[in-house]
């Protein structure tokens, strides 16, 4: 039997893509919550997912990375399907999901630990990376509290940290820098830029406009399930801020003008 070319192989295709995104679509009863969204995050890049709340972005990168299955579509993470080959595709991905349930009853270096060791990671390897990531995300003080005890933005580092014990391919994080202090969130960008520097591909979904036209080489704004915009930040904002061109694809500004009764004078 020939050998599938690249032309009718999915998978050899997606190849060079760190994830690709093909026709993901996922319907809650009457609400067609994503609508066939196609997305190819470039290996080493850093793509930024925008869109204004409820357009899809939790819901597709949940289908993306395993979490959610899909009514239609697939997910290739470096060529391996999501839901085909799910413990393959898991081993390339790191993932921070939205509204993070842990096991909050295990400090934050228990929880950092048990991640790695759930990898398959040996135990010496598990304790060193630990203390790494526990310093980089300035959570060595609070090694041994409780993660139920965590304020929101440390709840986040801890998780991001979980997500990287294991140095994977591909980062997929869901609003990362949420309830995050602006010196935590300035460690984490360097973190995540040295990451992608050194060969990782991240996608990130974020409300923070200008963080993303900083930090992001790649972006995708989407609203109602659909892909509105797509390509390297400079070709979806043009000659505008990200945050006008944002304004400008997604429109729906609304005015106070029908809540004159909050007027206090
Ligand atoms: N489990 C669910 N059951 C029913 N509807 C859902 C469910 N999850 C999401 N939705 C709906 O699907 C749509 C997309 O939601 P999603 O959480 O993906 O948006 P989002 O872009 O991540 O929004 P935000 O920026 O507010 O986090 C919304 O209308 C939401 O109400």
């Amino acid at each position: 039997m020939p050998l599938p070319s690249d032309e009718n192989n999915p998978e050899a295709r997606a190849g060079s893509a760190a994830l690709s995104i093909r026709g993901l679509a996922k319907r809650f009863g009457e609400k067609i919550a994503v609508n066939g969204v196609t997305l190819e995050v470039p290996q080493g890049s850093f793509y930024g997912l925008v869109g204004p709340n409820g357009a899809g972005k939790t819901t597709t990168l949940s289908m993306a990375t395993g979490l959610l299955r899909p009514d239609f579509g697939q997910a290739l993470v470096h060529g391996v399907d999501v839901w085909a080959r799910p413990l393959e595709a898991k081993k390339l991905m790191g993932i921070l999901p939205d509204g993070v349930r842990l096991f909050d009853r295990l400090t934050g270096e228990q929880l950092v630990t048990y991640a790695g060791l759930l990898r398959g990671m040996d135990r010496e390897t598990v304790a060193e990376r630990t203390g790494d990531l526990l310093r980089a995300f300035d959570l060595t003080n609070d090694a041994g509290t409780l993660v139920v005890d965590y304020s929101a933005g440390m709840t986040k580092k801890i998780a991001l940290a979980s997500a990287l014990i294991h140095a994977p391919k591909l980062l997929v994080l869901d609003e990362p820098f949420e309830s995050v202090d602006p010196v935590s969130a300035a460690n984490i960008r360097d973190i995540l830029a040295n990451y992608v520097q050194s060969g990782g591909s991240v996608i990130v979904s974020s409300h923070v406009m200008d963080l993303v036209q900083r930090m992001c080489d790649h972006v995708a704004v989407i609203a109602a399930g659909t892909v509105l915009a797509a390509g390297t930040v400079d070709e979806v904002r043009g000659d505008a801020t990200l945050e006008d061109r944002f304004v400008e694809l997604v429109g729906g500004r609304n005015t106070s003008d029908g809540l004159s009764w909050l007027r206090t004078s």
